[in-house]
């Protein structure tokens, strides 16, 4: 049968990356005989452009109608000076989220052993490398608390924002990590904020009350500031990490950079359904767009991660993510993994590469 997908490409890096995806789904599709519909829609800045919003009811409108999202990222210098809840991010990403509850972000961090180089660790300290799960809460927190907001002016002028966990929130998230680390490497480490947030003393009972469900899995906590140390101390340490949505945001960001680069980070969002979102961990790399250099395996793999839990296909899931460290294994890199930069090859020739790595296998 065949399966819908709403391709949302959005700003940036996001096009260039895109394209690469949709060519290996295209390869993974003749190799493993399933069918996917792509129909693509416009969001973000784009669509700002295009329609006058950032998220136009007709984007919605496909995506409820899809199977599946395949995200590329939103934002950029261009929209910045709009009000702030007119921005892509606020306007289209959030949501998004919101709009299909996709509690549920999962960020696989492990470090391809053709890239211990790109590394920004000591090699004595990567070691074998790493592989780490974050786990993070993404529709709720203080992204989404109300009230936020600014008043007054002059000295006093202020401005807030809420940080809110409902138990039920804590708890369904905690049960997400808690399952994936059973069939990992049985560890869950929550990070929170427990010695100074009232919403991380609530976080911290639940999680502990879920682990009761859980015995073979081993449960820590770790205070948000001391885990990012922790990380580039000493990585392995850490199986599944379980974060609210703000200190995932900023830990997966963390994990990213571990692995080489944040274009090697992909995500699902899913909900209860398992109806899913599948986007790249980082942004739209403004830095970089529109030259052809940036790294499209976080885009890859999130296409990856849209066949295995979006799909329930995972021996395409596996190869693709073989296909990608294949490449790799020949170093072939684009410019932010690569040890020599001069040796590094292009956005295309990447996602060229890696189908090719596919189709051999
Ligand atoms: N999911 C989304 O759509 C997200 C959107 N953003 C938005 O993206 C814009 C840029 O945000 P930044 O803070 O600069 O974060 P960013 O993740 O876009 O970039 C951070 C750094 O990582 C590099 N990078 C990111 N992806 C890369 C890739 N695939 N290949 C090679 N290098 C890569 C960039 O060149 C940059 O140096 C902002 O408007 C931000 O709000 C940021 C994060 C997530
Ligand atoms: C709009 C932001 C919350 C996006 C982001 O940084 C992320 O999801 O990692
Ligand atoms: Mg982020």
């Amino acid at each position: 049968m065949t399966k819908k997908i709403a391709v949302l490409p959005g700003d940036g890096i996001g096009p260039e990356v895109m394209a690469e995806a949709i060519k290996v789904l295209d390869a993974a599709q003749k190799k493993f005989g399933f069918s996917l519909e792509y129909e693509w829609a416009d969001v973000g800045g784009i669509a700002i452009d295009n329609h006058g919003h950032a998220l136009p009811e007709s984007t919605l409108a496909l995506c409820e109608a899809s199977d599946a999202i395949l995200f590329g990222s939103v934002g950029g210098p261009k929209w910045e000076s709009l009000p702030p809840e007119q921005q892509p991010e606020r306007a289209a990403l959030l949501p998004l989220r919101k709009h299909f509850d996709l509690f549920c972000n999962l960020r696989p961090a492990k470090v391809f052993p053709s890239l211990a180089a790109a590394c920004p660790l000591r090699p004595d300290i990567v070691g074998d490398g790493f592989d780490i799960l974050v786990v993070r809460e993404l529709t709720s927190g203080i992204y989404f608390g109300q009230p936020k907001g600014r008043e007054g002016s002059g000295p006093d002028e202020k401005a807030f924002d809420t940080m809110v966990y409902k138990r039920s929130e804590i708890e369904r998230i905690a049960r997400m990590a808690f399952e994936a680390a059973r069939v990992r490497g049985k560890k869950v480490t929550s990070v929170d904020k427990a010695n100074v947030l009232t919403t991380m003393v609530l976080w911290r009972e639940v999680v502990t009350g879920v682990a009761a469900d859980y015995p073979d899995v081993e449960l820590g906590h770790i205070y948000v500031d001391n885990a990012t140390m922790q990380l580039v101390r000493w990585p392995q340490q850490f199986d599944v990490l379980l974060c609210g949505n703000m200190f995932g945001d900023i830990i997966s960001d963390e994990a990213a950079m571990l692995t080489g680069s944040m274009g090697m980070l992909a995500s699902a969002s899913l909900n209860a359904d398992k109806f899913g979102l599948f986007e790249p961990a980082g942004g739209s790399a403004p830095d970089i767009a529109g030259q052809g250099v940036a790294n499209p395996i976080a885009q890859i793999l999130s296409a990856g991660m849209m066949l295995r839990y979006g799909l329930g296909l995972e021996e395409a899931a596996e190869a693709i993510e073989s296909a990608v460290s294949a490449t790799l294994e020949k170093n072939i890199m684009t410019a932010d993994i690569a040890p020599d930069r001069d040796k590094s090859v292009g956005t295309a020739a990447m996602g060229d590469a890696i189908v090719a790595a596919l189709e051999e296998a």
